[in-house]
């Protein structure tokens, strides 16, 4: 009987001996990494990002589709040889490829779409991680002017932005099409009236509703900060959030608003306005709850100093250029009515060191085509507009 006791006494002393041992090891790790993990976890790899316009939504687009390839995730893509998932129509499921035989086992959501929570919870699986991002209004409204010029009524008829934004009511009308890009955007785009009268109770109602879907609305005012913050709720490497700005326009073409339009800019688009700021208070908030500053700044300047390195590795300019310099036409973004920036590749690169630029800087038609076609190789071809 003693030696029975003695036998666990000393088994007991071994568990105790490994497990102390295992603790400092751990400890050890982590106190010589450059940044201590704020918990231990699994990667998300069930992501729906509502791709708002005007607002860096397709460098996340950009930084999705590369995650999903990665890890060899699917993806809810627009059906047949459609860009968008149904825009500006409220999203129904139907407009996803084959969201019969996949629905509810697509990992990723990301393509331009109006929000409709009850579709979209169709095909996403219960556990999904819901997400988007909101930009300035003001600098949105200029960014959307140049791009929508000719496709929204409103912008249409103007002399220029700041011809608009003096009398928006004698160039806006709300009964034509496409002119959501002129006026609380970001509210349509949630899936809101973006013509809705300015009530506070109401107003109160959407936060509350846009709270209690998404986990989490970025800043793309602090876009890099805002890639840290995404990287930690979806604990992923900081490799998967480093990107290539995507759809940046050229410099000739900033229209710029004088400073009175640009306070207009709050009362014209005042629901947007109490979006942005409601949702850029909670972003600092979610920021201090999960992280101190100094950590912040820290991944902030890891991200900047990797997409250097990665600038100068893959670019032939080292830099985003203008639309006539690229030389491979299949790399050339769509253009919207202005001039969008895009990138030429060095050309001796290695295949595996190709590959990644490739993908870093292949613009948002081309690579939901390219996607689509892996993903589907049995159906006809996605050829991107
Ligand atoms: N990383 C980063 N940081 C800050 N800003 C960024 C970033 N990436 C893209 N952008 C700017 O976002 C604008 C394009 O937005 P989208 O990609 O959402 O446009 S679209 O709706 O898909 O056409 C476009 O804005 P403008 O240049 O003002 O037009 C881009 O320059």
């Amino acid at each position: 009987m003693k030696g029975i006791c003695r036998f666990f006494q000393r088994f007991l002393h071994l568990i105790l001996w490994l497990a102390g041992l295992t603790l400092i090891g751990y400890f050890q790790y982590y106190a010589t990494e450059d940044i201590k993990p704020s918990k231990i976890c699994q990667p998300i790899t069930e992501v729906m990002f509502l791709k708002t316009h005007k607002t860096g939504s397709s460098t996340i687009l950009n930084i999705l589709y590369r995650f999903t390839e990665k890890h060899n995730l699917t993806m809810a893509l627009p059906y047949g040889n459609e860009p968008h998932l149904g825009y500006p129509d409220s999203f129904h499921i139907s407009y996803v490829e084959e969201f019969k035989t996949l629905g509810k086992k697509f990992n990723i959501m990301g393509n331009h779409l109006r929000f409709n929570w009850q579709q979209v919870r169709r095909i996403m699986p219960n556990n999904t991680f819901y997400f988007s991002i909101l930009r300035h209004p003001a600098l949105l409204l200029e960014s959307s002017y140049v791009y929508f010029k000719n496709y929204a009524p409103a912008f249409r008829k103007s002399k220029d932005i700041n011809d608009f934004l003096s009398s928006p009511w004698s160039y806006y009308n709300m009964t034509e099409k496409n002119n959501m890009h002129a006026k609380n955007n970001m509210w349509f785009d949630f899936g809101y009236n973006n013509n809705a009268e300015y009530d506070e109770s109401y107003i109160q109602f959407v936060l509350n509703n846009i709270e209690e879907i998404f986990h989490l609305i970025l800043i793309a005012d602090f876009f890099d900060e805002s890639m840290i913050l995404l990287k930690d709720f979806l604990c992923w490497d900081l490799d998967d959030v480093i990107y290539f700005k995507m759809n940046a326009r050229s410099q000739q073409t900033i229209q710029t608003l004088n400073p009175e339009n640009k306070e207009k800019v709050k009362e014209w688009c005042a629901l947007d306005w109490e979006l942005y700021k409601h949702f850029n208070k909670s972003f600092w908030m979610k920021i201090q709850e999960r992280m101190d500053l100094k950590t912040l700044y820290k991944e902030v300047e890891l991200l900047q100093k990797r997409q250097n390195e990665l600038m100068e590795t893959c670019l032939l300019e080292e830099t985003a250029i203008e639309n006539h310099q690229i030389k491979d036409k299949n790399m050339k973004p769509f253009q919207g009515n202005t001039h969008i920036m895009g990138y030429n590749l060095k050309e001796d690169l290695d295949n595996k060191t190709l590959n990644i630029c490739k993908k870093m800087t292949m613009p948002e038609l081309q690579y939901t085509a390219h996607l689509y076609n892996s993903q589907f190789p049995f159906k006809k071809k996605k050829i991107f507009k």
